[in-house]
C-alpha cells in the first residue's frame, strides 16, 4: 500500500482504537505511546516518510530541510528521539506541508507555532509544544530510512493512522488484513451498543458478542 490516496480512503472509517486491537489480535506492535493529538477532531491516515533528527550544538543546525521532497498525502513521521525541549517543526512547516497536500505530520518531540497550524487546519501529532526552536540544536541526520519510536519498527510506506487518540502504524504488507479485522471489531462494537439499546445489559450484550476477548491474540500463544 504505497498509493497515498488509497491509504487515506481506506483509512477514512477506522479509528485507532479498532487499529490498535486489531494489531494486538495479530500480536503486532503499532501504537506510538506519548504522542498526543494536538487538537480534537483531527484525522490523518497515509503512507508514511520518515525523518530522523540528530542533535548539534551549533550553528548550522535546522529544521525542515527536507520538506520539499514529500510527497502530496503522505504522512510526515519525525523522530527526535521524543525530545521537548526544542522544537523540529513550526508553522512555516505548517502552512507548507497543508499547501502542498501533505497528510498531516507526527513528531516523536516537540512543534511550536500551533495557532498557524490551527488556523490552516493542519494536522499534528506530537509529544509537546514548546516555543524554543530546533534550529542550531538540531538537525536532519536521514530521511526515508527505518525509525524506532516507542519500541516500534517503522519502514517508510507503512501505513500511519492517527486521530483523537493518537497515532497508530502498521506494516505496509499486513495492512488490509489489519483493516479487516479493525472493521469487524467496529461492527461487533457497534452490535453490543444496539444491543444495549434493544434492553439488553452491558454484561449481557458484551458476553453475546465476545467483547472481552476482540483483541486478544488469535494463536493461541498469549
Ligand atoms: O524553528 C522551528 O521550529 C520552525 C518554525 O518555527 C517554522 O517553521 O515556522
Ligand atoms: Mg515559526
Amino acid at each position: 500500500m504505497t498509493d497515498p490516496t488509497a491509504a487515506s480512503n481506506l483509512a477514512a472509517d477506522l479509528s485507532t482504537a479498532s487499529v490498535s486491537d486489531a494489531l494486538d489480535s495479530l500480536a503486532l506492535p503499532g501504537s506510538l505511546h506519548g504522542i498526543g493529538a494536538l487538537r480534537q477532531g483531527q484525522r490523518t491516515a497515509g503512507p508514511i516518510f520518515t525523518v530522523t533528527y540528530e542533535p548539534v550544538d551549533e550553528a548550522g543546525g535546522t529544521v525542515g530541510d527536507f520538506l520539499d521532497d514529500v510527497p502530496a498525502g503522505a504522512v510526515i513521521l519525525i523522530d527526535n528521539a521524543g525530545r521537548t525541549d526544542c522544537t523540529v517543526w513550526g508553522g512555516i512547516m505548517s502552512q507548507t506541508a497543508h499547501e502542498r497536500g501533505i497528510a498531516g505530520t507526527v513528531i516523536h518531540g516537540t512543534c511550536r507555532d500551533v495557532a498557524v497550524a490551527t488556523a490552516a487546519g493542519y494536522p499534528i501529532w506530537s509529544v509537546a509544544r514548546f516555543m524554543r526552536t530546533g534550529k542550531d540544536r538540531v538537525r536532519v541526520a536521514a530521511s526515508q530510512t527505518p525509525v524506532t519510536i516507542d519500541g516500534v519498527l517503522i519502514h517508510p510506506g507503512d501505513i500511519l493512522v492517527a486521530d483523537d487518540d493518537g497515532a497508530v502504524v502498521v506494516p505496509a504488507g499486513r495492512w488490509e488484513e489489519v483493516a479487516n479485522i479493525a472493521r469487524r471489531i467496529d461492527r461487533v462494537e457497534e452490535a453490543i451498543v444496539e444491543a444495549v439499546r434493544g434492553g439488553a445489559t452491558l454484561a449481557q450484550a458484551r458476553a453475546r458478542h465476545g467483547y472481552h476477548s476482540l483483541q486478544t491474540r488469535k494463536d493461541g500463544l498469549s
